[in-house]
């Protein structure tokens, strides 16, 4: 018999009831609540007079309407009572959530992974589409609806198809000034925005062991921008050492460590499609368009227009074919989001930023992903080292990577940021945002333009 896969196993481990080929009703191990796509499936439990069938494996944080100037100054209606209403619900419903400064609070994305609820071999669902981040620890991790939210709430499962197995094979070692946020950016460039879609897609090779486990899960953040709702990759003595010490980590850790150690793909596993990037010789990355999939190597040129789509981001983005990302004329920064502001993405950043002023031309930003971030960075002066070069440091939130609280780019203002999507009008009204890596998001607030920020640092 053929060998398996991590997602094999794992579902294999979740299924209560179903057939292979149908719709299969999966055990949910951890969900993750937010303030956007929770209120109506509360209030269908409250229709229904259901309670939440496990509170305890429920976990909640305010991120995507928080301002991060003060978080308590909430002008916008909408997002004051999608907060006020949150807060009503997880203390009516007893679930723990990580509310108006809480040390926990931060973006949905990062706060399960700090407090230690993800682990390996866990199924994890939030009502967010960038929930295959926790895919990074070995767990089958994925964005759902509210009424799915719902469904879980009052369940504890979930009815899935199971999708096809992908593997993506990173090869090689990067260069000194690449990051996995290049990695994941170079395959949506190489294979498309659609190339994921209906797969779990599980991440390898030698440039995927050589990361960090912050580093991995802005790789597995980025899945769905890849067309995947799942990523994820083995664990390894890396995932066990992040989990360790953490307060909910297993009571009994060497006993789920051996568990762990069992819950990786095995050699003979078998794909349903097989990609490779090589990335010896990738250079940072920078999105010139208006999906995640429109960008390019340091130093290239931008394509030709092959298509509608390709004419219309090149109007949006006031670019032409030929030119290249030095010629961005950049107005903002924004360092922030739940792809890149994981302490290690401040440290980097604040390598390119020691010392040095922000460029006249640029505003820029650095919103910590999470209360325990911030907490760490000030603790190492990382603070001070932006704030003395000129940059605003803010309190946790999802902030500038969408326009759901006042942090927006200003309308034609091109953006350096680290954030995962590059939509017409997702940081703001005719904001043009172009993605990037954390250390090139820095030295171009620096320069006042992108540069090669290989060896820089
Ligand atoms: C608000 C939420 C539903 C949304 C998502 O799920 O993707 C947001 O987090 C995003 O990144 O666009």
């Amino acid at each position: 018999m053929a060998g398996k896969t991590i997602f094999d196993k794992l579902w294999d481990r979740h299924v209560v009831a179903g057939n292979a080929g149908e719709p299969q009703l999966l055990y949910i191990d951890l969900h993750v609540i937010h303030e956007v796509t929770s209120p109506q499936a509360f209030q269908g439990l409250r229709d229904t007079g259901r309670k939440v069938r496990r509170p305890d494996l429920t976990y909640g944080t305010i991120d995507h309407n928080v301002p991060t100037k003060d978080i308590y100054d909430i002008h916008d209606l909408i997002s004051k009572n999608q907060i006020d209403t949150f807060t009503r619900n997880v203390k009516e419903f007893g679930i723990t959530a990580q509310l108006h400064g809480a040390s926990g609070q931060g973006i949905c994305h990062m706060v399960a992974a700090e407090s230690g609820r993800t682990q390996p071999g866990k199924t994890i669902v939030c009502g967010d589409s960038h929930t295959a981040t926790n895919g990074a620890f070995g767990a089958i991790a994925f964005g759902i609806g509210t009424s799915e939210v719902e469904h879980v709430l009052a369940t504890q499962t979930l009815w899935q198809v199971k999708p096809k197995r992908m593997k993506v094979e990173f090869t090689g070692h990067r260069q000194n000034g690449v990051y996995s946020k290049d990695m994941i950016l170079a395959l949506i460039a190489k294979y498309g925005v659609d190339a994921g879609v209906g797969y779990a897609v599980e991440y390898t090779g030698e440039a995927v062991s050589d990361l960090s486990m912050e580093e991995r899960m802005t790789i597995c953040n980025m899945s769905i921008e890849f067309g995947a709702k799942i990523g994820l990759m083995n664990p390894d003595e890396k995932t066990f050492d992040y989990v360790k010490g953490r307060p909910q980590a297993p009571k009994d850790l060497p006993a789920a460590i051996a568990d762990w150690k069992t819950l990786v793909s095995d050699k003979d596993a078998v794909y349903d499609k097989v990609l490779r990037v090589d990335v010896s010789d990738l250079a940072p990355m920078v999105t010139w368009g208006t999906n995640p999939g429109m960008g390019m190597e340091f130093g290239l040129e931008f394509p030709e227009i092959h298509s509608l789509n390709d004419e219309r981001a090149y109007r949006y983005m006031d670019l032409k074919p030929g030119q290249t990302a030095e010629e961005i004329d950049l107005g903002y920064v924004f360092i922030g989001s739940c792809t890149n502001a994981r302490l290690s993405d401040l440290v980097e950043a604040a390598k390119f930023v020691a010392g040095k002023q922000v460029a006249s031309n640029i505003t820029a930003i650095v919103v910590p992903g999470s209360r325990p971030v911030k907490t760490a960075a000030e603790a190492l002066g990382l603070d001070k080292v932006f704030t003395e070069a000129g940059f605003e440091w803010r309190d946790p939130g999802c902030s500038a990577c969408l326009g759901m609280n006042p942090d927006q780019i200003p309308e034609q203002v091109h953006c350096a940021s680290t954030s995962n999507r590059n939509f017409e009008g997702r940081q703001g009204h005719n904001a043009r945002t172009h993605l990037c890596s954390p250390a090139m998001a820095a030295a171009a607030a620096i320069h006042g333009k992108f540069v090669d920020v290989r060896g820089m640092a």
